[in-house]
C-alpha cells in the first residue's frame, strides 16, 4: 500500500468511527428516559405524576375525572371514619369543650344525658368557630391546640412516649362522665355507626350520590367541638391530608352533579398499589416515568425496576417530622423515609443513576414549625422554628446517608398540590436531564 493510500484508508476509518459515534449518541437521546419515582407511603409520588399528566401531558380524561370523583367520596367516608375510631380510641366525648374555652365548674357533675350534650356541643363549637376565624389559616387553627410534651428520643425511629397536657386528661375524664363508648345523643349515634361501617360498603359509582340527610350527619359531626379537637389531634393517628378540604367542600362535592376539579383531584388521596408507567414527551424527548406504592407491603415491588434506570426522584413528605408511620406506630415518618433512602442512593444498581430529592409538602411544614417544634421528634435539633434553620437540618440528614463522595445529590423543596411550583421545579429537573448536563444533576 502507498503511502497516500494508507493515510486516505486512516482518514476513512476515522470518519466511520466519528459517524459510528454520532449515530450512537442520536440513538441514546432517542431512547426514553427512564425516571422513577420513589418514596415512602403518602409522601406525594402520585400528586407529582398527577402534575406532570397536567403540565406536559392533557391532563386528565373523563373517565379518569369519574373515578377520583368516586374516590373523593371514598375519601370523605374514610376520613370520618377515621375521625369516628379515633374519638374513642383517644377517650374523646362528643361535645368536648376543653376547661379554659367555657366558663364552668370543672367538678360540677355532668351526666351522660343527651340534651346536656347537645347544648354543650353547641356551646363548644361556637367557641370552636371562633377561634377559628380568629386564626389566620384553618390548619394554624387545627395544630394550635396540639400541645405535647415530654416526648422523648426517636432512637430507632420511634416517637415513644408522651404526656399530652391538661386537654386529654380532661378529655378522658369527660368521656367517661358522659358516658364513654355509649354516650347518648344524635352525633355520637351517627359516629358509632360510621364507625360500625366496613369501608367496602362505601362503593360510589357513576350514578351514585351522597344523600341530603348524609351531608347533614356529615356537618353536623365535623362541627362538634369534639372531633374538632380530635382532629387537632391527628398527627398522632393519621388522617388524610385532604380532611378539612372535603369538610369544608361538603356540600359542593356532596351535589348530584358534582364533577371534580383540578385542585379537588390534586388533593385526593387514593393508595397506589400497582406500579404504573406513564410516558411523557417533553421538548422532544420521551420520559418513561414509574409510579410506586410507597408503604412497606408495597417496596417489594420495586426491585422489577431497577434495569437502567436514568434518574430517580424520591420525595420525602417532610412535614410528617411529627407523625408515626401508618404501618408502624413507633417509627416516625421522616426516619422511615431516610432509611428507605440510604437503601436506594447505596444501592448497587444506582451507581451511575441520578438521584433528585424532593422535600416536599413544604407548605405543611411551614405552618407546623411553629406549633410542632422539630427538637420534640429530633431530639439532636438545637435549631430555633425558623424554616431556614429546620429544613437545612432535615437536607443535612438526607445528604449525610449519600456514602459516595462523587455523588451529588440535587434537592428541591416542593409543594407538590400546587400546580405553579410544581412546573418551576419539574421544568428545571427535565431541563437538566435534557441538555444531558449530567454532572449537575447528580447523573453519570
Ligand atoms: N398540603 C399538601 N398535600 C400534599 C402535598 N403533596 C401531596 N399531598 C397530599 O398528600 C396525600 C398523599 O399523596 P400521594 O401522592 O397519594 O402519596 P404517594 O406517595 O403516592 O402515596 P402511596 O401511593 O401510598 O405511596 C394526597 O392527599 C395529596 O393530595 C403537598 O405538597 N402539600
Ligand atoms: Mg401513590
Amino acid at each position: 500500500m502507498t503511502y497516500a493510500e494508507d493515510t486516505e484508508s486512516r482518514r476513512i476509518s476515522r470518519a466511520i468511527d466519528t459517524q459510528l459515534t454520532s449515530e450512537r449518541r442520536r440513538l441514546e437521546a432517542l431512547r426514553p428516559v427512564k425516571l422513577l419515582l420513589l418514596g415512602t407511603g403518602e409522601s406525594g409520588k402520585s400528586t407529582i405524576l398527577k402534575q406532570m399528566k397536567l403540565i406536559y401531558d392533557t391532563g386528565f380524561s373523563p373517565e379518569e375525572i369519574q373515578t377520583y370523583r368516586s374516590s373523593i367520596i371514598l375519601n370523605l367516608f374514610s376520613c370520618v371514619k377515621t375521625l369516628a375510631v379515633q374519638m374513642d380510641n383517644l377517650k374523646i366525648p362528643y361535645g368536648f369543650i376543653t376547661p379554659d374555652t367555657v366558663d364552668s365548674d370543672p367538678d360540677e357533675p355532668l351526666p351522660p344525658q343527651s340534651n346536656n350534650v347537645r347544648r354543650r356541643s353547641s356551646l363548644a363549637f361556637d367557641e370552636t368557630r371562633q377561634s377559628l376565624s380568629r386564626s389566620k389559616s384553618p390548619v394554624i387553627s387545627r395544630l394550635s391546640t396540639y400541645v405535647v410534651t415530654g416526648v422523648d428520643s426517636y432512637g430507632g425511629g420511634a416517637r415513644k412516649g408522651c404526656n399530652y397536657t391538661l386537654q386529654s386528661q380532661d378529655a378522658a375524664s369527660q368521656y367517661e362522665r358522659f358516658g364513654g363508648i355509649n354516650q347518648i345523643g344524635s352525633i355520637p349515634d351517627f359516629g358509632r355507626s360510621m364507625k360500625a361501617m366496613p369501608l367496602s360498603t362505601f362503593g360510589f359509582g357513576k350514578d351514585e350520590i351522597i344523600t341530603a340527610q348524609q351531608i347533614d350527619d356529615f356537618e353536623g359531626f365535623w362541627n362538634d367541638s369534639g372531633v374538632q379537637y380530635c382532629f387537632s389531634r391527628s398527627s398522632e393517628f393519621g388522617l388524610m391530608e385532604c380532611c378539612e378540604y372535603l369538610m369544608k367542600n361538603l356540600r359542593r362535592i356532596g351535589a348530584p352533579e358534582y364533577i371534580p376539579t383540578k385542585d379537588d383531584i390534586l388533593l385526593s388521596r387514593l393508595k397506589t398499589t400497582a406500579i404504573s408507567e406513564t410516558r411523557f414527551k417533553i421538548k422532544d424527548v420521551e420520559y418513561r416515568v414509574f409510579d410506586v406504592g410507597g408503604q412497606r407491603s408495597q417496596r417489594k415491588k420495586w426491585a422489577s425496576l431497577f434495569d437502567d434506570v436514568n434518574a430517580i426522584i424520591f420525595v420525602v413528605a417532610i412535614s410528617s417530622y411529627d407523625q408515626v408511620c401508618y404501618e408502624d406506630h413507633s417509627v416516625n415518618r421522616v426516619v422511615e423515609a431516610l432509611q428507605v433512602f440510604k437503601s436506594i442512593i447505596n444501592h448497587s444498581a444506582f451507581v451511575n443513576t441520578g438521584i433528585i430529592l424532593f422535600l416536599n409538602k413544604i407548605d405543611l411544614f411551614k405552618i407546623k414549625l411553629n406549633v410542632s417544634p422539630v427538637s420534640d421528634y429530633f431530639p439532636s435539633y438545637k435549631g430555633t422554628s425558623r424554616f431556614e434553620e429546620s429544613i437545612e437540618y432535615f437536607l443535612e440528614m438526607f445528604r449525610a446517608a449519600n456514602t459516595d463522595p462523587e455523588r451529588r445529590i440535587q434537592h428541591h423543596l416542593t409543594w407538590a398540590t400546587d400546580t405553579k411550583q410544581t412546573r418551576k421545579v419539574l421544568d428545571s429537573v427535565c431541563k437538566c436531564i435534557q441538555e444531558a448536563n449530567l454532572k449537575d444533576c447528580g447523573l453519570e
